[in-house]
């Protein structure tokens, strides 16, 4: 479970040419607060003035007052959207966010033979995710020499770094918040503006892009979307830091995609590690891992932007009406084939 002490291994920008440089994480003299206030590179603007600006002349569909999806919520009761296709205008929101020199930071790891997924998730990521923005995935594999060599587009940059292998599925899964808070921390505040963290036994359909951007922002589980609370998989033991009670609880969410802006990204796994710590002392593991502590957080801490399940579907759920297109789903996987453990 410690995966600390790593050998980083930085890549050439475009490609996967790997050069081994060994590091272990650097204190950064960066204030956390200091997130998400930064200038961005070569640019007079900072985040702390951005405002939702549009250019003269540029021309796109009247937005309307009456007309919308009307068979889907797309706001939740603390007033968070809700983001689903039609709630927003690619064409506008990619002209707005573009005037800020942004860079989405982007985590995924692969060890073992999780590491056979990375050419799709790699391959449809670079047709489909932030495409004509700065991009930086960070993937974190016990197998650096597995990494396929897959083309980055124009400011999409790959870096890889070795992390010990880990004998149980569950501790790769949990130790993920760890891994996540030491690089927000020690290496992030001056490289990137948001964060995305995304399972990589995953492909990309559709468009994921800036109108996924916010200060925190989670997924809603493509199994539990039209589920009663009380039917949620929370951790219900009162024993766990990830206990949720009956009566409690507003939405599903997935771990399999999480983000937003670095300081409240760092604020959540800093929280879900100790969380998950607290129960490792007193021999306790959350039904679904951490995924139950990030559930427990967003009740508590809520999220600023919600992804609907077009953003994490599953390829084994049948089709539903109100899922117009799906941007991101989860393979179908053997898990007892691909995983160390049972
Ligand atoms: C849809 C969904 O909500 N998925 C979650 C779910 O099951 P999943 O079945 O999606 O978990 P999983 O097996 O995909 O493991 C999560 C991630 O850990 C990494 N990994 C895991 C095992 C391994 O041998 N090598 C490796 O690299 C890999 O990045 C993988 O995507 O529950 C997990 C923890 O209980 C995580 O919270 C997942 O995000
Ligand atoms: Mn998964």
């Amino acid at each position: 479970m410690v995966l600390s002490g790593l050998i980083y291994i930085s890549t050439n920008q475009n490609s996967c040419k790997q050069q081994m440089i060994e590091q272990v994480f650097r204190k950064s003299e960066e204030k956390l607060e200091d997130f998400g206030l930064r200038s961005s590179p070569g640019s007079e603007e900072k985040l702390e003035d951005f405002g939702l600006r549009s250019s003269p002349g540029f021309l796109y569909n009247q937005p309307s007052t009456l007309v919308g999806r009307t068979d889907v919520v797309s706001m939740t009761p603390w007033l968070a959207p809700i983001i689903w296709e039609g709630t927003f205008d690619p064409t506008l929101i990619d002209s707005i966010y573009k005037q800020h020199n942004l860079t989405i930071a982007t985590t995924v790891f692969a060890l073992g033979k999780y590491t056979r997924f990375l050419k799709d998730f790699l391959e449809s990521a670079e047709e489909h995710y932030f495409v004509g923005f700065r991009v930086h995935y960070y993937l974190f594999t016990d197998q650096p020499e597995a990494v396929p060599e897959v083309k980055m587009g124009e400011n999409h940059h790959l870096t890889v770094r070795r992390v010990p292998s880990l004998d149980r599925w569950q501790d790769i899964s949990m130790g993920r918040m760890e891994i996540l808070e030491k690089l927000i921390k020690n290496e992030l505040a001056n490289e990137a503006d948001y964060i995305f963290c995304l399972d990589v036994d995953a492909k990309f359909y559709g468009r994921w892009g800036v109108e996924s951007l916010g200060r925190l922002v989670g997924v809603i589980h493509p199994w539990f979307f039209d589920y009663p609370r009380d039917q949620f998989s929370y951790e219900r033991r009162p024993e766990s830091q990830a206990f949720i009670p009956a009566g409690e609880g507003d939405y599903y969410y997935t771990a399999a995609a999480f983000g937003g802006s670095l300081a409240d990204v760092h604020h959540l796994t800093k929280t879900c590690w100790e969380q998950l710590n607290i129960d490792i002392a007193n021999s306790i593991e959350a039904i679904w891992h951490e995924e139950s502590h990030l559930n427990k957080y967003f009740l508590y801490t809520k999220p600023s932007k919600l992804l609907s399940p077009e953003y994490l579907w599953r390829d084994i759920n049948a089709a539903v009406g109100q899922v117009k297109i799906i941007r991101f789903s989860h393979v179908a996987k053997n898990n007892a084939e691909v995983r160390p453990n049972v």
